[in-house]
């Protein structure tokens, strides 16, 4: 089965009149309310779910554990134990998981039990093996013991008909284990997302390739198709484009008819060679974001034949920061998926630094021996402090003048997904 939402609006990115630079908080809060879903939904078997986005909400269709059974290898009765030493005789048989004991135990009698069983008919407590000793015939032990005693009841995890697991999730392995526990095989999800990455620029060859003086290897491909794999969307790679209006509007076009969402790096401001933000300028649908963010002022968001396209700066660092900021929640939601606002942590500064009001900064950063370190340079183009950092510290609009031992708020790259 294939459902499909509705298209987005052309005018979707579009900013309130009169803002000139869009504070983050305004910027995110335009995304969340503008965008929906943009993927169909399918159903998959658990084998293959793995990373992708809930269709729907997923009912128990059994209780986890369906039967009451024993937490632990011993000895199974009915009734806790008073105070003081107790001799009790033992059935014949024994209890195992998934070969149950049809007979039921008599009052005052004990039987063999293993981890996982069902409880028999007439047992609701049970002895950890450790602590008996037996001749085949009866066991010898000491109380106190509660009644229910290292028994599990039925359903205590979970009931049948529970809601377990919500719409909008992405499904991580012990969902997985969720849903089988309690009798699901398929699951209805979201199509993958399909996201089209293009770099621009006359500068750019593919590492592998030779390059010229002067001409640097395109590194915001390989990171931006990564980081879609990374976030469990089809990376589909539009390959690179130079500075050519001609060419660029037959790649937008053809890419249109294959992806869900279209991330391109450079050319999003307004110099000469900025082709990128001409392009979609002329398409109409293009809304030029400038928001108070560094990295990263140049975002040009678009639609393009329907398509929504985030025009990244070219500088990888501005590239990744605003990828990480603005079009990871947004391809949250176009893939079926909830706003994902990212889980920042309280941590102190290891570092000084004086910032100027007006804009939201983001600083590579990582956390040593309890201390957020930062990245000794806040060039746009230094790659190495990407992959030098774990994650970003983000200081406020306003001005701040940060000591050793201030707190700071660090986001894992993993916050954002990742
Ligand atoms: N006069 C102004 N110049 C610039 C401004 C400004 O406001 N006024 N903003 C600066 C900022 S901030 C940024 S960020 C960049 C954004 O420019 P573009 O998005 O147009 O990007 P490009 O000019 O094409 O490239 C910038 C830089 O990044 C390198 N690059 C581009 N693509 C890749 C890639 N795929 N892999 C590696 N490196 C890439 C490119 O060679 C440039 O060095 O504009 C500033 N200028
Ligand atoms: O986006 Mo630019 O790299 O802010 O520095």
């Amino acid at each position: 089965m294939t459902l499909k939402p509705p298209p987005l609006k052309n005018d979707c990115f579009a900013l309130p009149a009169g803002v000139n630079w869009t504070p983050v908080d305004t910027a995110l809060a335009l995304l969340k309310e503008r965008l929906h879903p943009v993927t169909g939904i399918e159903t998959v078997v658990l084998a293959h779910a793995l990373g992708r986005v809930l269709a729907e909400d997923v009912v128990a269709q059994r209780a986890n554990p369906p039967l009451p059974n024993s937490a632990v290898d011993g000895y199974g009765f009915a009734g806790g134990l008073a105070d003081g030493e107790h001799v009790i005789p033992l059935m014949q048989g024994r209890a195992a998981a998934g070969l149950a004991f049809e007979g039921e135990v008599s009052a005052g009698q004990a039987i063999r039990i293993l981890t996982g069983a069902s409880l028999p008919k007439g047992v609701d407590t049970v002895i950890l093996e450790e602590d008996v000793t037996t001749d085949g015939q009866a066991i010898a032990c000491r109380g106190p013991l509660k009644t229910g005693a290292n028994a599990r009841r039925a359903g205590e995890d979970v009931e049948a008909d529970e809601v377990i697991l919500t719409a909008g999730q992405k499904l991580r392995p012990a969902d997985l284990a969720l849903a089988a526990a309690t009798g699901l095989s398929e699951l209805m999800v979201r199509r993958s997302l399909r996201v089209g990455v293009l770099s621009t620029g006359d500068e750019l060859v593919d590492s592998g390739e030779t390059a010229r003086p002067g001409q640097i290897f395109d590194a915001n491909r390989p990171m931006l198709l990564s980081l879609a794999a990374q976030l469990g969307y089809t990376p589909v790679d539009l390959g690179r484009v130079e500075d050519d209006r001609a060419v660029l509007r037959a790649r937008m076009d053809s890419a249109a008819q294959d992806v869900d969402v279209i991330l391109t790096s450079g050319g999003a401001s307004a110099g000469d060679e900025d082709h990128m933000s001409a392009l979609l300028r002329e398409s109409g649908a293009m809304q030029e974001w400038r928001i108070a963010v560094k990295p990263g002022r140049p975002l040009a968001l678009a639609m393009w034949q329907g398509v929504p396209v985030f025009g990244l700066p070219g500088n990888p660092v501005a590239a990744f920061v605003c990828s990480l900021v603005f079009a990871c929640p947004a391809m949250s939601v176009l893939a079926g998926g909830n706003w994902r606002a990212p889980q920042g942590f309280q941590l102190p500064a290891g570092f000084s630094k004086k910032k100027k009001p007006g804009r939201r900064e983001y600083l590579r950063a990582r956390i040593r021996a309890g201390q957020v370190e930062v990245f000794q340079s806040e060039g746009s183009g230094r790659i190495s402090g990407l992959s030098w950092g774990e994650g970003l510290v983000e200081l406020g609009d306003g001005a701040q003048e940060i000591a050793p031992g201030d707190m700071v708020t660090f986001y894992p790259y993993e916050s954002f997904g990742l």
